[in-house]
């Protein structure tokens, strides 16, 4: 910024020119200690964050709700009436709950927050004359960017250099068609659609290059033209929404039926103020009032619990849809596997060779029949070895801790790079010109010095390029297509991955590519083995059991793809990308669903295996880590991007990113969301029952004439206390031990079925007919008022207590174990009991709620009406497993 541009802007500046305006190099870039001074000076590469309300705001916003508007009129009306103590308590109650929901709507933000950092992109960079992977928030101004296929464009760039560089421009101008760039434009064209810039938040899908960072986070194109619009953190899904909309329904019909009482009990002669106390109860009661607050809450403790297990949820209703996931469709390559490759056999003039040695060091041996082999006396070994060097872009390191050897780029050209420095093979020619390799073309291509061309890819492709075969003395001969396919297969057979290799001669003067290369000579093939990863298979089986269909998608080889399967439990047929083309849209969905391991699929084909799918009714959990894999991750229920080796546009479009590509973090995930949805539904089945019931008991009392048997104060102190106390352990619950033995839950089903509305109704109804039978019994036998009502509070706080254990499993009886394996259920009930203690009997408790102490009989009568919900709801269960057994 307090660099004079005096040369105009970037677009219109040579490369050169630019570079020293920026004060950097545009080959070597900067410094780390000048990086580190501009981004002092400058602050880091980020947008302008979305102005947020302020706490004072969110607070004040925590009282706007029906239900403490009916709260507030109530505190008036009460000290209208001359009652000042309720009066307090009323309003002491509003500011705690405001207080709690506050906390609450804090907490699920700061864990929605803690991911979006997590999700940061990661960039290239040119530091000290090294490339360097950094957050994108550090670029500075003046820094050199490297840029492949699939990342994000990080700041805006003058570009230095580009190989086929074309990028996704859509975010910023709405055009879907990739631009093709070049650092050379300069003139009129450039200044019209900018084709030596590459800008913030636009993709790379094609190619590299490399670029100057010219402005940085407001100061970039997207950064002035957009302002990042309001909330980014929604803590919104279908499901809360759905429970908000129950909520309000369920809100707006208690306040009426309050109303109706109120006209109904002054109609037939009743006090106002005494009626107005009832409506007041009413509503308070049986508002279900903390429902959405508890689901926000266990969704983002689901979420931080994924998280824990590398499974980073980018959109939160995919929490909820990971519980319904039928099929999980996986990449093979790093996901199943670990993406390790180690050549360990080569093909090569009409002879087969062993290589030893594991891992990235280049420390092994090419064996022969048992015996080591010199690549100088064999051309057409040699040859092979020197293609994969020549036509690669990865290189081998040797430095860190342990001194081990590690691999920049690309695995599988990391493999070709170590077999030959076992054969000591050290230097490929100087390289003028390449084709890049992509999933679509299968090959890449390279020019080098003294015109000799070299290309690898898959067999299918490299022998469709070749017309002739190196022999073994290094003369030429015809292509024996049937015995190198013979050889690949059996390398497949092992689920060894296979490269094909080849080389043609072009015009020692060329220093351009066409593509594509001319006719090749093949050399060979190089095989590769790739560990499955030891969680896989059991992954695999878990998901089974789960009643999950796991279906292998991969751009390797059928005979690779159907050995790798074997190992992991994914048998049967194999059908490739072929096979998919030639099969009608109408007989997909069933080939689809039948079949488990796809090869050779491009992934145009996976947004058609994803569609054929949902038109089955499943809903598919996909894999991807390519730049073409987003329409398919977009389309599939859940998306699922890789963190480590995903491209930066295959993480935008998922919904989930997995911090260790792990195929095993997915089911993990399936687990977790499927106890995320348990939890809920235990919580709502538990919850509703004491809305019902005190709603029931005072429209009994008030149709019924009499006093009323709870007061507003109490229900609110039931509110307060109980529900609070005892609904919190929900959100921590572990999962069922049998949830990963059951079929996925059916998205079509409502959230709470027949059966658990029977059972939310059975206790209600104890409830109405224990309180309401109690209070009227206690006064019969001599009780006072206070005494009574003091019973029914404690009814309804010691029956949710026994519900609770209840609800620990809807299915089985869990008493001890529950309180084992959550702890904070034992907790919860001895806070709740030690609460009730000191309501019943601590005489500030008596001015404040009117409570008074209660005799044992009366202890053993609240008891005996706890006792008994408990056994009838642990009869219906049993009743419900013989039915469902039947
Ligand atoms: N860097 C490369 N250069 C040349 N050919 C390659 C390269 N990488 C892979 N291939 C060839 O292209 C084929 C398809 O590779 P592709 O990358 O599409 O599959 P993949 O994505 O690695 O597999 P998966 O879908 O299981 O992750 C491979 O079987 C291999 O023969």
């Amino acid at each position: 910024m307090n660099t004079t541009t005096v040369t105009g802007p970037p677009y219109q500046c040579t490369p050169r020119e630019v570079a020293e305006d920026l004060g950097t190099d545009p080959d070597l870039g900067l410094t780390s200690d000048e990086a580190a001074a501009r981004l002092a000076r400058h602050g880091p590469n980020v947008l302008p964050e979305a102005r947020r309300r302020g706490p004072v705001a969110r607070f004040l916003l925590q009282f706007h709700n029906p239900l403490i508007y009916v709260l507030l009129v109530s505190a008036v009306i009460t000290t209208a009436l001359g009652d000042h103590v309720d009066a307090a308590v009323i309003l002491g109650v509003v500011v705690a709950n405001a207080i709690v929901g506050f906390v609450q709507e804090a907490r699920a933000e700061r864990a929605l927050a803690a991911l979006a950092a997590m999700t940061r992109t990661v960039t290239t960079a040119v530091r000290d004359g090294r490339p360097a992977r950094l957050p994108s928030e550090e670029l500075v101004r003046g820094d050199l960017v490297l840029l492949e296929a699939g990342d994000r464009i990080p700041a805006d760039l003058r570009l230095v250099r580009a190989a086929d560089l074309s990028v996704d421009e859509s975010a910023l101008t709405g055009e879907s068609a990739p631009v093709a760039k070049t650092p050379d434009a300069l003139g009129e064209a450039a200044l019209a659609d900018r084709r030596n810039m590459a800008h913030s938040g636009t993709f790379v899908t094609y190619g590299r290059g490399a670029g100057l960072v010219t402005a940085t986070g407001a100061g970039t194109e997207i950064g002035l033209v957009h302002r990042l619009v309001g909330s980014a953190t929604a803590v919104q899904t279908p499901l809360t929404r759905k429970i908000a909309r129950f909520s309000r329904v369920v809100t707006v019909a208690i306040l009426a039926l309050a109303a109706l009482t109120f006209a109904v009990g002054v109609l037939r002669g009743r006090p106002v103020p005494e009626m107005l106390t009832a409506a007041v109860a009413l509503a308070v009661g049986a508002i279900p009032e903390g429902l959405p607050a508890v689901v926000t809450i266990t969704l983002a403790f689901g979420v931080a619990r994924m998280v824990r297990r590398n499974a980073i949820v980018r959109r939160l209703p995919a929490v909820e849809t990971l519980g319904s996931t039928t099929v999980i469709c996986t990449d093979k390559t790093g996901t199943l596997t670990r993406n390790q490759m180690t050549v360990t056999g080569i093909a090569a003039g009409g002879r087969l060779f062993e290589v030893t040695g594991t891992g990235y060091a280049p420390r092994g041996e090419i064996l022969a029949g048992g015996g080591r082999v010199e690549a100088a006396a064999h051309p057409a070994l040699r040859e092979c070895l020197m293609a994969g060097l020549a036509c690669n872009d990865a290189r081998i390191t040797q430095g860190g801790d342990g001194g081990g050897w590690s691999l920049v780029g690309d695995p599988t050209e990391g493999a070709l790079v170590v077999s030959a420095a076992k054969a000591g093979l050290g230097e490929a020619p100087e390289r003028l010109d390449t084709i890049t390799f992509s999933s679509e073309r299968q090959y890449m291509a390279t020019l080098h010095a003294g015109g000799v061309i070299y290309a690898k890819g898959s067999l299918e492709r490299i022998l469709a390029m070749s017309d002739r075969q190196l022999a073994a003395d290094g003369g030429t001969e015809p292509l024996d297509v049937e015995g190198i396919t013979a050889v690949a297969h059996a390398y497949g057979g092992q689920a060894l991955r296979v490269l094909a290799l080849a080389r043609a001669d072009a015009d020692p003067a060329a220093d351009h590519l066409t593509e594509p290369p001319p006719r090749l000579v093949f050399l060979g093939l190089q095989a590769m083995h790739d560990p499955p990863r030891e969680e896989a298979a059991r992954a695999v089986h878990a998901c089974r059991t789960a009643g999950i269909q796991v279906k292998m998608i991969t751009g390797d080889h059928a005979a690779t793809a159907r050995a790798v399967g074997a190992r992991i439990g994914l048998d049967g047929e194999v059908m490739t990308g072929a096979d998919l083309a030639a099969t009608a849209d109408g007989d997909l969905p069933g080939a689809v669903e039948r079949t488990a391991v796809f090869a050779r699929v491009s992934p145009e084909q996976k947004l058609r295996l994803v569609r054929a799918l949902q038109a089955r009714s499943h809903v598919i959990a996909m894999t991807g880590d390519g730049v073409n894999d987003a329409p398919a991750l977009k389309q599939a229920d859940i998306g699922v991007a890789m963190g480590r080796d995903g491209t930066e546009v295959a993480k935008e479009s998922a919904d989930m990113v997995l911090t260790d590509d792990d195929f095993a973090s997915i089911e993990a995930a399936v687990e977790e969301g499927r106890g995320v949805f348990d939890n809920l539904v235990k919580f709502i089945v538990w919850a509703l029952p004491a809305n019902i019931g005190l709603g029931l008991v005072l429209v009994a009392a008030i149709l019924g004439g009499g006093e009323l048997p709870i007061l507003p104060v109490q229900v609110l102190w039931l509110n307060m206390t109980a529900v609070l106390v005892l609904g919190l352990p929900f959100a921590v619950e572990p999962r069922d031990e049998d949830i990963m033995r059951r079929p996925p839950r059916d998205p079509a089903l409502p959230l709470i079925t027949r059966r658990l509305t029977a059972r939310i109704l059975l206790v209600a109804a104890i409830l109405l007919a224990g309180a309401f039978g109690l209070f009227h019994w206690e006064q019969a036998h001599g009780a006072s008022l206070a005494e009574a009502r003091t019973v029914v509070v404690n009814v309804f706080a010691m029956t949710l207590l026994a519900y609770l254990f209840n609800c620990l499993s809807l299915e089985h009886p869990m008493l001890w174990h529950g309180v084992r394996r959550n702890p904070w259920v034992g907790a919860g009930a001895l806070a709740l009991i030690a609460i009730q203690v000191f309501y019943t009997y601590v005489p500030v408790m008596h001015d404040l709620f009117r409570s008074a102490p209660l005799s044992p009989g009366a202890w053993a009568r609240v008891a005996a009406v706890a006792a008994i919900a408990y056994a009838l709801v642990e009869l219906a269960k049993w009743a419900t497993r013989r039915t469902e057994r039947a």
